[in-house]
């Protein structure tokens, strides 16, 4: 089902924030499949354990709630992690989200929980996975980001601190090449995963309304964001770091001003089947 070889990720051991939902599940399910141990880290504990004994039927899953806000919850995190699998090898920032608003009606606070889940949780988590294991042991980080290059109207402060992150995948990438570490970043384009749909498709209808402004006109799904997160933890990307991989299929490209692309269903989703509930 994975593109990528069994048992290539056998011994490994992975954190992937946000693992309990969508994309951060379809990750957590192709790492289990191919026989990385996970551990999944969120707020809502209740969804957490249930994700995880659901995808327990699948590989070694552990959840450990945390706030990736809260520095004291996620040098826990680390460390609980370290102290039950006693190594880590990856770590999927994917925790993250924002909610739909104009700037002049954004409060401070409202701006300041999005910065600081987007931005200073990514910075949190990756300063405790490199103090505690990746300085001594080397590793490799992908951050997931957003399709935010042309700015990101009515989520300015999800555009703002996603484009920080891939800034701060670049200095990582430099700061601890010495130390075998990895750091890329993957900006996802519009992934209709069913937490996304309820955040945002009822109420604005974004994933159909968005269809016919995209190359492809359709929507991408969970596991075409997976493949090319397991692709950059795994050794074939053993020459990449410090880069973001747009998961977009040129939607981030496309305006309709030079170019027009009619409906047609060229380009179809990469999808298992039977497709694990995300
Ligand atoms: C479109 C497709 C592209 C993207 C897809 C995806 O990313 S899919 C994945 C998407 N998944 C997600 O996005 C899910 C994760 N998202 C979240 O958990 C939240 O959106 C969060 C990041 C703001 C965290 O919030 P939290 O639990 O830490 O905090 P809190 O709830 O206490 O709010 C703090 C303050 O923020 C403000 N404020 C909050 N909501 C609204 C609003 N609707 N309206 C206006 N303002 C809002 C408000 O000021 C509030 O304070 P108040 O006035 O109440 O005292
Ligand atoms: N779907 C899409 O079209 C796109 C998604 N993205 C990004 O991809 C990532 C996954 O999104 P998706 O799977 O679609 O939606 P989800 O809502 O399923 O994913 C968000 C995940 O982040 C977790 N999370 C949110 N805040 C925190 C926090 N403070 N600490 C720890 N965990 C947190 C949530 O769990 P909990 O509530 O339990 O904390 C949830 O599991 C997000 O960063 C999203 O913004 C980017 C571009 C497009």
């Amino acid at each position: 089902m994975s593109v990528l070889r069994p048992n290539l990720f056998r011994g490994s051991v992975a954190i992937v924030t946000g693992g309990g939902s969508g994309i951060g599940r379809a990750i957590t399910y192709e790492l289990l499949t191919l026989g990385c141990k996970v551990v999944i880290a969120s707020r809502n504990a209740e969804r957490l354990e249930k994700a995880a004994k659901e995808l327990g039927e699948v590989g070694d899953v552990t959840s450990i709630p945390c706030n990736i806000r809260k520095e004291e919850e996620v040098q826990a995190l680390i460390s609980q992690a370290l102290e039950k699998y006693g190594k880590l090898d990856f770590l999927v920032n994917n925790g993250g989200g924002q909610f739909m608003s104009p700037v002049e009606s954004m409060s401070l606070k409202g701006w300041n929980a999005v910065v600081e889940t987007n931005l200073t949780g990514t910075f949190l988590m990756c300063r405790e996975a490199y103090n505690q294991w990746f300085k001594a042991n080397g590793g490799s980080i992908v951050n997931i980001v957003a399709d935010m290059w042309r700015g990101f109207p009515m989520m300015a402060h999800t555009g703002a601190a996603r484009h920080a992150v891939v800034n701060l995948t670049q200095s990582l990438a430099i700061e601890w090449a010495e130390d075998g570490v990895r750091v890329n970043s993957v900006a996802p384009g519009m992934v209709e995963s069913s937490t996304a749909a309820a955040n945002y498709g009822k109420e604005a209808n974004v994933f159909d309304v968005v269809k016919e402004y995209l190359p492809t006109k359709r929507t991408g799904v969970p596991d075409e964001v997976s493949s090319v997160v397991c692709f950059l933890l795994s050794p074939g990307a053993s020459f990449i770091s410090g880069t973001t991989i747009k998961v977009d299929c040129g939607s981030s490209l496309y305006t309709r001003l030079m170019w027009n692309i009619d409906n047609h269903d060229k380009l179809p989703a990469y999808q298992w089947i039977p497709k694990p509930k995300l």
